[in-house]
Protein backbone atom coordinates (compact mmCIF):
# COMPACT_ATOMS: atom_id res chain seq x y z
CA UNK A 1 0.00 0.00 0.00
CA UNK A 2 2.60 2.31 1.03
CA UNK A 3 4.42 1.51 -2.21
CA UNK A 4 1.27 2.14 -3.98
CA UNK A 5 1.25 5.86 -2.66
CA UNK A 6 4.92 6.67 -3.42
CA UNK A 7 4.34 5.44 -6.62
CA UNK A 8 1.57 8.01 -7.61
CA UNK A 9 3.58 10.95 -5.26
CA UNK A 10 6.77 10.39 -7.67
CA UNK A 11 3.63 10.48 -10.47
CA UNK A 12 2.46 13.71 -9.45
CA UNK A 13 5.68 15.16 -8.66
CA UNK A 14 6.97 14.23 -12.65
CA UNK A 15 4.33 16.40 -13.84
CA UNK A 16 5.89 19.50 -12.42
CA UNK A 17 9.59 18.58 -13.15
CA UNK A 18 10.74 21.34 -15.50
CA UNK A 19 10.53 25.29 -16.50
CA UNK A 20 7.59 26.93 -15.78
CA UNK A 21 6.73 25.19 -12.25
CA UNK A 22 6.55 26.58 -8.73
CA UNK A 23 6.87 24.95 -5.93
CA UNK A 24 5.71 26.89 -2.76
CA UNK A 25 5.82 26.43 0.92
CA UNK A 26 3.01 27.01 3.19
CA UNK A 27 3.69 27.33 6.78
CA UNK A 28 1.10 26.63 9.59
CA UNK A 29 0.32 28.85 12.36
CA UNK A 30 -0.54 28.66 16.22
CA UNK A 31 -2.09 31.96 17.92
CA UNK A 32 0.12 32.57 21.44
CA UNK A 33 -2.68 35.05 22.33
CA UNK A 34 -6.51 34.90 21.42
CA UNK A 35 -8.71 37.27 22.67
CA UNK A 36 -12.43 37.38 21.12
CA UNK A 37 -14.08 40.09 21.91
CA UNK A 38 -18.03 41.18 20.74
CA UNK A 39 -19.69 40.53 17.49
CA UNK A 40 -19.61 42.34 14.34
CA UNK A 41 -23.22 42.85 12.16
CA UNK A 42 -21.78 40.63 9.94
CA UNK A 43 -21.45 37.63 12.46
CA UNK A 44 -17.61 37.86 12.58
CA UNK A 45 -15.95 38.59 15.87
CA UNK A 46 -13.66 41.50 16.61
CA UNK A 47 -10.21 39.82 17.88
CA UNK A 48 -7.13 40.67 18.95
CA UNK A 49 -4.41 38.00 18.53
CA UNK A 50 -0.38 37.14 17.91
CA UNK A 51 0.15 34.69 15.53
CA UNK A 52 3.60 33.00 14.90
CA UNK A 53 4.30 30.67 12.53
CA UNK A 54 6.36 27.52 12.37
CA UNK A 55 8.65 25.48 10.27
CA UNK A 56 5.80 22.43 9.84
CA UNK A 57 4.16 23.12 6.34
CA UNK A 58 2.11 22.18 3.40
CA UNK A 59 3.71 21.90 0.16
CA UNK A 60 1.85 23.31 -3.15
CA UNK A 61 2.92 22.81 -6.78
CA UNK A 62 1.58 24.89 -9.60
CA UNK A 63 2.38 25.75 -13.05
CA UNK A 64 -0.18 26.80 -16.26
CA UNK A 65 -1.31 24.16 -18.42
CA UNK A 66 -3.18 24.62 -22.14
CA UNK A 67 -6.76 25.05 -21.58
CA UNK A 68 -8.95 21.82 -20.31
CA UNK A 69 -12.61 23.59 -20.25
CA UNK A 70 -11.35 23.56 -15.79
CA UNK A 71 -10.55 26.99 -14.79
CA UNK A 72 -8.33 25.23 -11.83
CA UNK A 73 -7.15 21.35 -11.89
CA UNK A 74 -6.13 20.86 -8.27
CA UNK A 75 -5.03 17.24 -6.69
CA UNK A 76 -4.33 17.00 -3.28
CA UNK A 77 -1.69 14.12 -0.95
CA UNK A 78 -2.35 13.95 2.37
CA UNK A 79 1.52 12.80 4.54
CA UNK A 80 3.01 11.64 7.35
CA UNK A 81 -0.58 9.85 9.16
CA UNK A 82 -3.14 12.53 7.95
CA UNK A 83 -6.11 11.56 6.58
CA UNK A 84 -7.02 12.38 2.98
CA UNK A 85 -8.27 15.82 2.70
CA UNK A 86 -11.93 15.68 2.40
CA UNK A 87 -13.26 18.42 0.60
CA UNK A 88 -14.33 18.64 -2.80
CA UNK A 89 -12.09 20.74 -5.32
CA UNK A 90 -14.33 23.28 -5.50
CA UNK A 91 -14.81 24.20 -1.95
CA UNK A 92 -10.93 23.97 -1.47
CA UNK A 93 -9.54 27.57 -0.52
CA UNK A 94 -6.89 27.05 -2.93
CA UNK A 95 -9.15 26.97 -5.80
CA UNK A 96 -11.18 30.06 -4.48
CA UNK A 97 -8.47 32.23 -3.98
CA UNK A 98 -7.15 31.69 -7.28
CA UNK A 99 -10.33 32.08 -8.99
CA UNK A 100 -10.97 35.36 -7.09
CA UNK A 101 -7.20 36.19 -8.24
CA UNK A 102 -7.72 35.83 -11.34
CA UNK A 103 -11.21 37.69 -11.38
CA UNK A 104 -9.26 40.81 -9.54
CA UNK A 105 -6.63 40.61 -12.55
CA UNK A 106 -9.03 40.49 -15.18
CA UNK A 107 -8.05 36.88 -15.92
CA UNK A 108 -10.03 34.23 -17.68
CA UNK A 109 -9.15 30.94 -17.04
CA UNK A 110 -10.14 27.38 -18.29
CA UNK A 111 -10.32 27.69 -22.17
CA UNK A 112 -6.83 29.51 -22.91
CA UNK A 113 -5.05 28.44 -19.56
CA UNK A 114 -5.40 26.15 -17.06
CA UNK A 115 -4.13 26.52 -13.35
CA UNK A 116 -2.94 22.87 -12.51
CA UNK A 117 -1.91 22.74 -8.50
CA UNK A 118 -1.05 19.74 -6.44
CA UNK A 119 -1.56 20.29 -2.99
CA UNK A 120 0.67 18.40 -0.29
CA UNK A 121 -1.07 18.15 3.12
CA UNK A 122 1.09 17.72 6.26
CA UNK A 123 -0.77 20.14 8.59
CA UNK A 124 -3.75 18.49 9.76
CA UNK A 125 -7.04 20.37 9.45
CA UNK A 126 -9.32 21.91 11.93
CA UNK A 127 -6.68 22.06 14.15
CA UNK A 128 -6.31 25.69 14.68
CA UNK A 129 -2.81 25.25 12.99
CA UNK A 130 -4.20 27.80 9.40
CA UNK A 131 -3.78 25.40 7.09
CA UNK A 132 -6.06 26.02 4.98
CA UNK A 133 -5.61 29.77 5.29
CA UNK A 134 -1.85 29.33 4.40
CA UNK A 135 -2.25 27.20 1.64
CA UNK A 136 -4.82 30.03 0.36
CA UNK A 137 -1.53 32.73 0.50
CA UNK A 138 0.53 30.37 -0.88
CA UNK A 139 -2.08 30.07 -3.66
CA UNK A 140 -2.31 33.88 -4.38
CA UNK A 141 1.62 34.12 -4.27
CA UNK A 142 2.36 31.14 -7.57
CA UNK A 143 -0.77 32.54 -9.05
CA UNK A 144 0.98 35.89 -9.54
CA UNK A 145 4.21 34.85 -9.84
CA UNK A 146 2.99 32.67 -13.31
CA UNK A 147 1.07 34.94 -14.52
CA UNK A 148 4.30 37.69 -14.52
CA UNK A 149 2.56 40.05 -11.74
CA UNK A 150 4.33 41.34 -8.87
CA UNK A 151 3.89 39.30 -5.45
CA UNK A 152 3.75 43.06 -4.14
CA UNK A 153 0.43 43.79 -6.27
CA UNK A 154 -1.62 45.36 -3.26
CA UNK A 155 -4.44 43.27 -4.97
CA UNK A 156 -3.28 40.64 -3.41
CA UNK A 157 -3.37 41.57 -0.18
CA UNK A 158 -6.87 42.55 -0.51
CA UNK A 159 -8.04 39.04 -1.95
CA UNK A 160 -6.16 37.44 0.92
CA UNK A 161 -8.66 39.17 3.42
CA UNK A 162 -11.94 38.46 1.39
CA UNK A 163 -10.47 34.51 1.53
CA UNK A 164 -10.52 34.10 5.25
CA UNK A 165 -9.54 35.99 8.42
CA UNK A 166 -6.27 34.49 8.79
CA UNK A 167 -4.99 34.39 5.32
CA UNK A 168 -3.53 38.11 5.73
CA UNK A 169 -1.31 36.83 8.48
CA UNK A 170 0.53 34.03 6.47
CA UNK A 171 1.55 36.81 3.53
CA UNK A 172 3.50 38.62 6.69
CA UNK A 173 4.25 35.35 8.46
CA UNK A 174 6.73 35.66 11.50
CA UNK A 175 5.22 36.71 14.18
CA UNK A 176 2.54 39.70 14.09
CA UNK A 177 0.12 41.28 16.41
CA UNK A 178 -3.42 41.54 14.73
CA UNK A 179 -6.58 43.24 15.12
CA UNK A 180 -10.29 43.70 13.12
CA UNK A 181 -11.30 40.15 12.45
CA UNK A 182 -7.91 39.30 12.61
CA UNK A 183 -7.45 40.70 9.26
CA UNK A 184 -5.56 43.85 10.50
CA UNK A 185 -1.71 43.84 11.11
CA UNK A 186 -1.14 46.05 14.49
CA UNK A 187 2.76 45.43 14.20
CA UNK A 188 5.35 42.64 14.01
CA UNK A 189 7.16 40.72 16.96
CA UNK A 190 10.58 39.79 17.25
CA UNK A 191 9.91 35.85 16.16
CA UNK A 192 11.41 33.13 18.65
CA UNK A 193 13.26 29.78 17.72
CA UNK A 194 12.07 27.49 20.58
CA UNK A 195 10.73 24.24 19.65
CA UNK A 196 7.31 22.64 20.43
CA UNK A 197 5.05 20.05 20.18
CA UNK A 198 2.03 19.75 18.58
CA UNK A 199 -0.73 17.22 19.50
CA UNK A 200 -4.25 16.96 17.72
CA UNK A 201 -6.85 14.56 19.78
CA UNK A 202 -8.95 12.09 17.83
CA UNK A 203 -11.79 14.55 15.49
CA UNK A 204 -11.59 18.17 14.90
CA UNK A 205 -12.79 21.62 15.82
CA UNK A 206 -15.22 23.69 13.50
CA UNK A 207 -14.03 27.36 13.83
CA UNK A 208 -17.75 28.61 13.65
CA UNK A 209 -19.27 26.32 15.70
CA UNK A 210 -16.58 27.60 18.22
CA UNK A 211 -17.04 31.30 17.75
CA UNK A 212 -20.89 29.81 18.42
CA UNK A 213 -19.94 28.69 21.82
CA UNK A 214 -18.39 30.74 22.85
CA UNK A 215 -21.20 33.52 22.38
CA UNK A 216 -23.10 31.30 24.75
CA UNK A 217 -20.67 31.82 27.48
CA UNK A 218 -18.08 34.54 26.60
CA UNK A 219 -14.69 34.43 28.66
CA UNK A 220 -13.07 38.05 28.85
CA UNK A 221 -9.71 38.55 29.36
CA UNK A 222 -8.98 40.94 31.57
CA UNK A 223 -7.43 44.80 30.53
CA UNK A 224 -4.10 43.78 32.75
CA UNK A 225 -3.66 40.52 30.83
CA UNK A 226 -4.94 41.98 27.62
CA UNK A 227 -2.09 45.23 27.94
CA UNK A 228 0.35 42.63 28.99
CA UNK A 229 -0.26 40.81 25.92
CA UNK A 230 -0.50 43.65 23.51
CA UNK A 231 2.29 45.05 24.71
CA UNK A 232 5.36 42.77 23.89
CA UNK A 233 7.64 43.32 21.63
CA UNK A 234 9.22 39.90 21.53
CA UNK A 235 7.33 36.56 20.53
CA UNK A 236 8.77 34.84 23.73
CA UNK A 237 7.31 37.65 26.17
CA UNK A 238 3.84 37.07 25.17
CA UNK A 239 1.59 35.53 27.54
CA UNK A 240 -0.52 32.06 26.51
CA UNK A 241 -4.20 33.30 26.55
CA UNK A 242 -6.72 32.27 24.08
CA UNK A 243 -9.97 32.30 25.29
CA UNK A 244 -11.51 30.11 23.12
CA UNK A 245 -9.92 26.90 24.93
CA UNK A 246 -13.24 26.68 26.87
CA UNK A 247 -15.65 26.30 24.24
CA UNK A 248 -13.83 24.33 22.02
CA UNK A 249 -12.73 22.17 24.44
CA UNK A 250 -16.56 22.01 25.15
CA UNK A 251 -16.88 20.62 22.04
CA UNK A 252 -14.10 18.35 21.70
CA UNK A 253 -13.43 17.42 25.32
CA UNK A 254 -10.07 15.43 24.10
CA UNK A 255 -8.70 18.88 24.21
CA UNK A 256 -8.89 19.09 27.67
CA UNK A 257 -7.60 15.19 27.76
CA UNK A 258 -4.41 16.71 26.02
CA UNK A 259 -3.45 20.10 26.98
CA UNK A 260 -3.41 18.43 30.78
CA UNK A 261 -1.01 15.32 29.65
CA UNK A 262 0.83 18.13 28.30
CA UNK A 263 0.98 20.30 30.79
CA UNK A 264 2.64 17.40 32.68
CA UNK A 265 5.16 16.26 30.21
CA UNK A 266 8.83 16.75 31.36
CA UNK A 267 10.61 19.56 29.87
CA UNK A 268 6.77 21.02 28.40
CA UNK A 269 7.38 24.88 29.72
CA UNK A 270 3.69 25.62 29.01
CA UNK A 271 0.64 23.90 26.83
CA UNK A 272 -2.73 25.66 25.31
CA UNK A 273 -4.78 25.18 22.67
CA UNK A 274 -3.74 26.89 19.49
CA UNK A 275 -6.72 28.90 17.72
CA UNK A 276 -10.12 27.59 17.88
CA UNK A 277 -8.42 23.93 17.86
CA UNK A 278 -8.18 21.57 18.17
CA UNK A 279 -4.72 20.94 18.30
CA UNK A 280 -2.68 22.02 21.64
CA UNK A 281 1.37 23.29 21.23
CA UNK A 282 3.58 22.56 24.03
CA UNK A 283 6.37 24.68 24.44
CA UNK A 284 10.22 22.52 25.02
CA UNK A 285 12.69 23.41 26.70
CA UNK A 286 14.81 21.47 23.98
CA UNK A 287 14.53 19.58 20.87
CA UNK A 288 15.31 16.47 22.69
CA UNK A 289 12.67 17.03 25.84
CA UNK A 290 10.00 17.86 22.55
CA UNK A 291 10.70 15.17 20.33
CA UNK A 292 10.06 12.74 23.29
CA UNK A 293 7.32 14.40 24.18
CA UNK A 294 5.67 13.97 20.93
CA UNK A 295 6.91 9.80 20.79
CA UNK A 296 5.18 9.48 23.62
CA UNK A 297 1.39 11.40 22.32
CA UNK A 298 1.69 9.20 19.25
CA UNK A 299 2.51 6.34 21.36
CA UNK A 300 -1.33 7.67 22.64
CA UNK A 301 -2.79 7.44 19.60
CA UNK A 302 -2.95 11.22 19.11
CA UNK A 303 -1.36 13.19 16.09
CA UNK A 304 1.68 14.69 16.97
CA UNK A 305 4.59 16.30 15.52
CA UNK A 306 8.03 18.39 16.80
CA UNK A 307 8.70 21.70 14.72
CA UNK A 308 9.88 24.91 15.77
CA UNK A 309 8.49 28.55 16.00
CA UNK A 310 10.49 30.51 13.05
CA UNK A 311 10.36 33.57 10.47
CA UNK A 312 8.01 31.60 8.14
CA UNK A 313 5.68 32.95 5.27
CA UNK A 314 3.99 31.60 2.23
CA UNK A 315 6.84 31.39 0.24
CA UNK A 316 7.99 30.43 -3.52
CA UNK A 317 11.02 27.76 -2.94
CA UNK A 318 12.03 26.85 -6.05
CA UNK A 319 10.90 27.04 -9.88
CA UNK A 320 11.40 23.68 -10.51
C1 LIG B 1 -9.95 31.12 15.30
C2 LIG B 1 -8.85 31.60 14.38
C3 LIG B 1 -7.77 32.29 15.22
O1 LIG B 1 -6.63 32.62 14.45
O2 LIG B 1 -8.16 30.61 13.66
P1 LIG B 1 -8.39 29.01 13.39
O3 LIG B 1 -8.63 28.34 14.68
O4 LIG B 1 -9.54 28.86 12.45
O5 LIG B 1 -7.10 28.58 12.76
C4 LIG B 1 -9.42 32.65 13.36
O6 LIG B 1 -10.11 33.67 13.98
C5 LIG B 1 -10.29 32.02 12.30
O7 LIG B 1 -9.87 32.53 11.09
P2 LIG B 1 -10.25 31.78 9.70
O8 LIG B 1 -10.08 30.31 9.87
O9 LIG B 1 -9.51 32.46 8.61
O10 LIG B 1 -11.77 32.08 9.67
P3 LIG B 1 -12.75 32.36 8.43
O11 LIG B 1 -12.56 31.28 7.43
O12 LIG B 1 -12.64 33.78 8.01
O13 LIG B 1 -14.16 32.19 9.16
C6 LIG B 1 -14.70 30.94 9.54
C7 LIG B 1 -15.87 31.24 10.45
O14 LIG B 1 -15.38 31.63 11.75
C8 LIG B 1 -16.13 32.69 12.30
N1 LIG B 1 -15.25 33.84 12.55
C9 LIG B 1 -14.00 33.90 12.03
C10 LIG B 1 -13.16 34.94 12.34
C11 LIG B 1 -13.62 35.96 13.19
N2 LIG B 1 -12.86 36.99 13.53
N3 LIG B 1 -14.88 35.89 13.70
C12 LIG B 1 -15.70 34.85 13.40
O15 LIG B 1 -16.82 34.79 13.89
C13 LIG B 1 -17.25 32.99 11.29
O16 LIG B 1 -18.37 32.25 11.71
C14 LIG B 1 -16.73 32.40 9.99
O17 LIG B 1 -17.77 31.96 9.17
N1 LIG C 1 -6.59 23.57 1.36
C1 LIG C 1 -7.29 23.26 2.45
N2 LIG C 1 -6.70 22.69 3.50
C2 LIG C 1 -7.39 22.42 4.63
N3 LIG C 1 -8.72 22.66 4.78
C3 LIG C 1 -9.36 23.23 3.76
C4 LIG C 1 -8.69 23.55 2.57
N4 LIG C 1 -9.59 24.11 1.74
C5 LIG C 1 -10.76 24.15 2.39
N5 LIG C 1 -10.65 23.60 3.61
C6 LIG C 1 -11.75 23.55 4.61
O1 LIG C 1 -11.50 24.62 5.52
C7 LIG C 1 -11.62 24.19 6.87
C8 LIG C 1 -10.67 25.03 7.73
O2 LIG C 1 -9.33 24.87 7.29
P1 LIG C 1 -8.23 24.30 8.32
O3 LIG C 1 -6.93 24.12 7.62
O4 LIG C 1 -8.82 23.12 9.00
O5 LIG C 1 -8.08 25.54 9.31
P2 LIG C 1 -8.05 25.65 10.89
O6 LIG C 1 -7.66 24.32 11.44
O7 LIG C 1 -7.01 26.69 11.14
O8 LIG C 1 -9.44 26.10 11.28
C9 LIG C 1 -11.30 22.69 6.82
O9 LIG C 1 -11.95 22.00 7.85
C10 LIG C 1 -11.79 22.27 5.44
O10 LIG C 1 -13.15 21.86 5.49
Amino acid sequence: MLDIARVAQDVEAREFAGMGSLKLVAPAKVNLYLNVKGVRDDGYHEVSTTMHALMLHDVLRMKIIPGTGEAVKLTTRSFEGLAPLDVDPQDNIVVKAILKLAEAFGRTLGEEETMRVHLEKRIPVQAGLGGGSSDAAAALLGSAVLWGESVLDPRIKEVAAQLGADVVFFLQGGCALYDGIGENLVRTLKPMNDFLVLVKPEGGVSTAESYKKLDEDPQPITTKDAEAAESAEYAMSVPLLNNMAKASEQLNPGIRTVREWLQEQPGVCNAMMSGSGAAVFAVCDSFASAAKVATDAQAKGWWARTTTFGPFKATLTTNC
